[in-house]
């Protein structure tokens, strides 16, 4: 039988827990079900190893496919160098220009199919603006490297929820201004066709959140669930995707609601991640719907405050693993 391709694990923001996960997760290799390889910097993550005492070979490669022979005995790792030594939980802005190449560089090897899919560690956004990222997390620079700006869907799900937020990273009075129909028709979309190439539903069926209290009662609290939200799930409906809507944010993500739907369109960014975040923090899994490529990501941040301990749970890059290599497996599959 041949070997899965590896998946590209990028380097996240190196003073934050990202290395310690890609070495947790390579000591837990069994528990994957694809190799992958760290776009990283090999002294980096050989010096965490080592203070935390843990035996994690270092392989470096040149290529990508070398990973998944190596990959049993040792850590294949890509090298993208550091331009500065990192203390843990004190990020140096000069180091961004490396988690930017890391993430480029996943993006290159998967689009050109060396790498199945490719898998981000986390990057502390307020760092990388200081080095002159001009975008506001992954997911748009993801579209924009792969040259689809404005396509990409956010997408988190875990086992018990999906959740998709229509505005990703804005401000609150800017979500509000901001919402259109036609973004929430995309997003319905988009997500109903991964739904059913990435996750196997056949009929994927939608929960579309109000925007407002009560879904805007009447009009009463706010006039944008009826003229903004309504049309979208009418034309969601015209185009044969189950979508139901606006329905009270409030009552949507208890279990027997949840039972309902496939995954929930929220409104903005707050209303998707609270919920999936309470249910599961350690099994939410970030995925960028939209773009040529498959990209994962855990749901949470750079945790500063843990780096350096080895007490940051591992669990959520495990499922961005696991999931990025089962949404390729589906892709590869013939399609009837
Ligand atoms: N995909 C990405 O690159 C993401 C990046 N971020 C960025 O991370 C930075 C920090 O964000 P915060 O809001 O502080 O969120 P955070 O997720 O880093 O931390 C929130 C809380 O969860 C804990 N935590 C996070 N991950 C953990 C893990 N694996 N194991 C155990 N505990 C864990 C932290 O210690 C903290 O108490 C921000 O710059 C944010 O933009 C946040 C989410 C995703
Ligand atoms: N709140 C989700 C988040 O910050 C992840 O953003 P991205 O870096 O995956 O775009």
């Amino acid at each position: 039988m041949t070997k899965p391709l590896p998946l590209a694990l990028t380097m996240g923001e190196p003073a934050g827990i990202g290395g310690e996960l890609t070495l947790k997760a390579w000591l837990r290799r069994h528990d994957l079900t694809n190799p992958f390889l760290a776009v990283d910097d090999p002294d980096r993550l050989r010096s965490i190893a080592q203070s935390l005492g843990w035996d994690v070979p270092i392989a470096v490669i040149a290529a990508a496919e070398q990973a998944k022979d190596v990959f049993a005995d040792a850590l294949p790792v890509l090298p993208q160098p550091l331009v500065r030594a990192v203390k843990p939980g004190s990020p140096d802005p000069a180091n961004g220009s490396a988690v930017m190449a890391s993430i480029q560089r996943a993006v290159l090897l998967t689009q050109a199919g060396d790498t199945a899919a490719m898998v981000t560690n986390p990057i502390h956004k307020a760092v990388l603006y200081q080095a002159g990222f001009a975008f506001p997390g992954h997911t748009e620079y993801l579209a924009h490297l792969l040259g689809v700006d404005g396509a990409e869907v956010m997408m988190l799900a875990c086992p018990h929820l999906r959740v998709v937020p229509v505005t990703i990273h804005v401000s609150l009075a800017q979500a509000a201004a901001g919402l259109t129909t036609q973004a929430i028709i995309h997003a319905g979309q988009v997500t109903a066709q991964a739904l059913r190439r990435d996750f196997g539903i056949a009929a994927p069926r939608l929960a579309v959140a109000g925007l407002n209290p009560h879904a805007g009662e009447n009009g009463a609290m706010g006039n944008e669930d009826a003229a903004i939200v309504a049309p979208a799930v009418a034309a969601l409906r015209a185009q044969g995707i189950d979508a139901n809507g606006p329905l009270p944010a409030d009552t949507l993500f208890h279990a027997r609601a949840r039972a309902g739907y496939d995954a929930a369109l929220c409104m903005y960014h707050d209303q998707a991640l609270i919920p999936i975040k309470t249910i599961d923090f350690d099994g939410g899994v970030n995925i960028t719907l939209g773009l040529p490529i498959i990209r994962t990501s855990p749901d949470h941040g750079t945790a500063f405050a843990l780096a350096g301990t080895g007490l940051a749970v591992e669990t959520s890059l495990m499922a961005a693993l696991n999931m990025a290599a089962a949404m390729a497996a589906n892709r590869s599959r013939p399609h009837g």
